[in-house]
């Protein structure tokens, strides 16, 4: 699952300018270092030669003769390749790791609460800073994160990691929901909703507007005690049982996440039909 922290228009992207197509190739098989503010990007110079890959403005340049051993082992200088490609991307991508809670969710054997937590630990430890770590859902619906409490309090928290728990309700009696996430030291909640009424039904037993309605009692909450809030829209492209979803309804949805205060809205093709035609 992927999202934008900032919706980028086509005018906002970056031109790559790469003198060396090799050169990028190379790179990409060790870079390191991604400074997000300035588009700055270095990487790892662990072999015999330098190359530096930097921003100005809206263009990124990659300079400097450069070759490399490092990768599969293989000598490679790249004269003969076009001196100059360019291509549009974005100026970063944001990996959000749901694994913990999005995998564990579907698995037939409920996974120990430390397992869990060792497994929280790990994809930290790969350099990964936002790690979706469990669910405040009903138990009910989704044993396999029945301990979502003591996984949030397990988990060892750092200032440069996000933990995001998803909250389906503000709470439905006692404390459940994110009233529950945020005891156990949520700092950053999700509300997941769908762009088709039949997922929604499936999902979470309430329509669209339903949904939306108890993810305002959500945002607003959130908002008082400053904490983060994510977006979820599933079927952006198809439903299981609707079929084709159109581009409208998912359009709408986002706008009410949006307007309730979703800082970032990730548009979820659940069920992978998103293919390219042809
Ligand atoms: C939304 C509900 C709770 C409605 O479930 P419901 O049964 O309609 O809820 P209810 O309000 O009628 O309450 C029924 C019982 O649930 C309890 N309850 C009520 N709320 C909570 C809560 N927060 N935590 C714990 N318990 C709760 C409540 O206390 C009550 O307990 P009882 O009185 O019967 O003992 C339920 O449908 C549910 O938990 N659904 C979760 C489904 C889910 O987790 N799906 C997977 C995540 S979504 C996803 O994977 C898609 C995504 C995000 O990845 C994006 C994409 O890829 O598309």
């Amino acid at each position: 699952m992927s999202s934008l922290e900032e919706p980028l228009g086509l005018g906002d992207l970056p031109k790559l300018s790469i003198n060396r197509l090799g050169s990028f190739c190379q790179s990409a098989c060790r870079s390191t270092a991604d400074d997000r503010s300035t588009g700055n990007y270095t990487p790892s110079n662990s072999g015999n030669n330098q190359t530096l890959f930097h921003s100005t403005s809206r263009s990124w340049h990659l300079q400097g003769q450069y070759t490399d051993s490092s990768c599969n082992g293989v000598d490679m200088e790249f004269r003969t390749l076009p001196q100059k490609v360019s291509w549009d991307l974005p100026r970063f991508v944001k990996v959000v790791e749901v694994g913990p809670r999005d995998g564990l969710q579907n698995e037939k054997n409920i996974v120990p609460t430390s397992v869990k937590i060792e497994l929280i630990h790990k994809l930290v430890a790969s350099g990964l800073s936002v790690v979706e770590a469990t669910s405040f859902v009903s138990p009910r619906w989704v044993p396999q994160l029945a301990d979502a409490k003591d996984v949030l309090e397990g988990i060892q928290h750092a200032p440069d990691v996000r933990f995001p728990v998803l909250t389906p309700n503000l709470r439905r009696c006692h404390l459940q929901g994110f009233e529950a996430a945020v005891a156990a030291g949520a700092k950053e909640v999700a509300v997941f909703a769908s762009a088709s009424e039949s997922f929604s039904k499936s999902n979470i037993n309430c329509t669209i507007e339903e949904s939306l309605a108890r993810y305002r009692d959500v945002t607003s909450a959130a908002k008082k005690h400053g904490i983060r809030i994510r977006g979820y829209v599933s079927c952006v492209v198809g439903c299981p049982v609707e079929g084709v979803v159109h581009p409208s309804k998912v359009a709408y949805v986002a706008k009410e996440l949006y307007d309730m205060g979703c800082a970032e809205i990730s548009l979820g093709d659940t069920i992978g039909v998103g293919t390219p035609a042809g």
